[in-house]
């Protein structure tokens, strides 16, 4: 479970995250929302360590943000920009990303993970030469080399195809089915809909709405604001 209480974040004079809490679930496909600006990828890279909390309080399975290395361990990170080599193949960077683990992978057991993104006759091939959808693909299945619990997604499958990206769905479905809890921020709305338990939305820098597009449905409708159907429901929230 992520716990967070209370968080605050500025950049200068900007307050980018205002007062945010929210809880997410383990085992749950927890989508973040709202727009452009809105502090999505800041509460992100705070919880994936690249950046820091100004004030509150944030613990994933029980560990406080502020034991780094413990975290490190627990989470994995995608995010928005490509973290590849491009003039590496698919498995050096494997490899590479691997020397990063507490644990190391076998050259078999990388194999086996590029197998699990479909990857695995590119093996040899440069990053380079790869496809838009495979270089995300594979941005992906470097980030699960330690086997983390907690997977933080920017934007995985922005700009790909669409039978990657439900190759990539499907696979996070597999992933939460075991267990892993992921947090994904898209502005794709069929992908929230088909993919996310929960939604969280922010709009500059306050949490508006975290739970179930059902629950979204419900509130709008005891405010009066009855909705047709989940995405207008979404896009309701996000407009408000
Ligand atoms: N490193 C930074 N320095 C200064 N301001 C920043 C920095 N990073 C983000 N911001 C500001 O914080 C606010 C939130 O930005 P953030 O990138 O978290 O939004 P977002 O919801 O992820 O947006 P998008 O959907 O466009 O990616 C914006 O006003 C942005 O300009």
């Amino acid at each position: 479970m992520i716990i967070i209480e209370g968080l605050n974040k500025f950049y200068g004079k900007k307050q980018s995250l205002k007062d945010v809490s929210l809880k997410i679930n383990a085992g749950d496909i927890y989508g973040l929302l709202g727009p452009n600006g809105a502090g999505k990828s800041t509460l992100l890279s705070i919880l994936a360590l690249t950046s820091s909390p100004g004030s509150g309080n944030v613990e994933m399975d029980g560990i406080p943000i502020k034991k780094r290395k413990q975290i490190s361990e627990l989470i994995g990170y995608v995010p928005q920009d490509l973290a590849l080599w491009e003039n590496l193949s698919v498995k050096e960077n494997f490899k590479f990303w691997n020397n990063f683990s507490k644990t190391r992978l076998t050259d078999e057991q990388l194999h086996e993970l590029c197998q699990k993104v479909k990857l695995e006759d590119k093996w040899m091939v440069k990053v380079s030469h790869l496809s838009g959808g495979m270089k995300r693909k594979l941005n992906i299945a470097v980030a699960l080399i330690h086997n983390p619990k907690i997977l933080l997604m920017d934007e995985p499958t922005v700009g790909i195809d669409l039978q990657s990206k439900l190759e990539i769905n499907h696979y996070l479905r597999e992933l939460a089915a075991t267990g892993k809890t992921i947090v994904y921020i898209t502005h794709d709305i069929t992908e929230i809909l088909t993919l996310c338990d929960r939604v969280g939305i922010l709009k500059e820098g306050s949490l508006q709405f975290s739970g179930t597009i059902k629950e979204a449905q419900q509130m709008l409708r005891e405010k009066g604001n009855i909705l047709k159907n989940d995405e207008e429901t979404i896009y309701k929230l996000l407009t408000n």
